[in-house]
């Protein structure tokens, strides 16, 4: 579903590559979390798969097409949540939810069905026609999640979605990634809390200075396989050698 193959990228000035040769591949009907330590590049690879940034060298495919195929095809084919919301603020939440199903072209009906569950679930009744920059970072949150999903995107990647929820908020969050995986849809998200991908996942992927170093299945692990946190440690363990 997600094919990302040899890609290299730098920013702007830098000597060395930050990603380097980055593969990594997710099926569809899964959902994968990206783990690695801090700098690891796990928000680099996030924003290279949504075309924010571009590669030097590489390819990177969504249902086996690429965004030089169809630009706005594969924009359409996913939903993000960003692990910072500042660009919205001058908008109410409502303007805010409105805005987003108008930049997918959704219909009315359609961003009614998708907004008025979520908005009960995650309790954000009384934000709506308030401004953004008034809200705390979870409930920015949780407007991010809630415009990320309008367009029932076949891809779904959301940047440290955790980070900041409150403890009903995530287990609703959960509960979408697992109703969006039931679908046959992929959901793709990076993560700092192994106990998160052990509860939700299907696969990780371990990124370490920009390359993926390991994917491993976390469900039926075999008895006697070592634990996602051994294998992470083992992983990234000569950054702390
Ligand atoms: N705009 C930028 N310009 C230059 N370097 C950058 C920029 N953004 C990130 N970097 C560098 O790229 C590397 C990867 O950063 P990235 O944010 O992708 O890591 P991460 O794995 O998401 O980290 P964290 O877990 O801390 O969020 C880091 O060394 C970071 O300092």
């Amino acid at each position: 579903m997600l094919k990302v193959k040899d890609v290299v990228f730098r920013y702007d000035g830098q000597a060395e590559p930050i990603i380097n040769n980055l593969s990594l591949e997710v099926t569809a009907g899964s959902i994968c979390g990206l783990l690695g330590p801090n700098g690891a590049g796990k928000t680099t690879t996030i924003q290279l798969i949504l075309g924010l940034l571009k590669a030097e060298r590489g390819m990177i495919s969504i249902q086996g097409r690429t965004l030089a195929d169809d630009p706005v095809a594969y924009k359409k084919g996913v939903g993000y949540v960003s692990d910072s919301h500042s660009i919205y603020d001058n908008l109410t939440g409502q303007e805010f939810l409105n805005f987003m199903a108008d930049m997918y072209e959704v219909s009315t009906a359609r961003r009614v069905a998708v907004y008025e569950p979520l908005i009960k679930e995650l309790q954000v009744q009384t934000y709506l026609n308030r401004p953004i920059k008034s809200y705390s970072h979870g409930t920015r949150q949780k407007f991010s999640i809630m415009a990320s999903l309008v367009h029932d995107p076949p891809l779904w990647i959301l940047d440290e979605p955790m980070t900041g929820l409150d403890i009903e908020a995530s287990s609703v969050l959960k509960r979408r990634m697992r109703e969006h995986r039931e679908k046959g849809c992929t959901v793709l998200f990076s993560s700092h809390l192994l106990e998160i991908c052990e509860q939700l996942c299907d696969t990780i992927a371990i990124i370490h200075q920009g390359e993926c170093r390991h994917t491993a299945a976390v469900k039926n692990r075999a008895e006697g396989e070592k634990s996602l946190e051994q294998l992470y440690l083992e992983v990234v363990k000569h950054e702390h050698a």
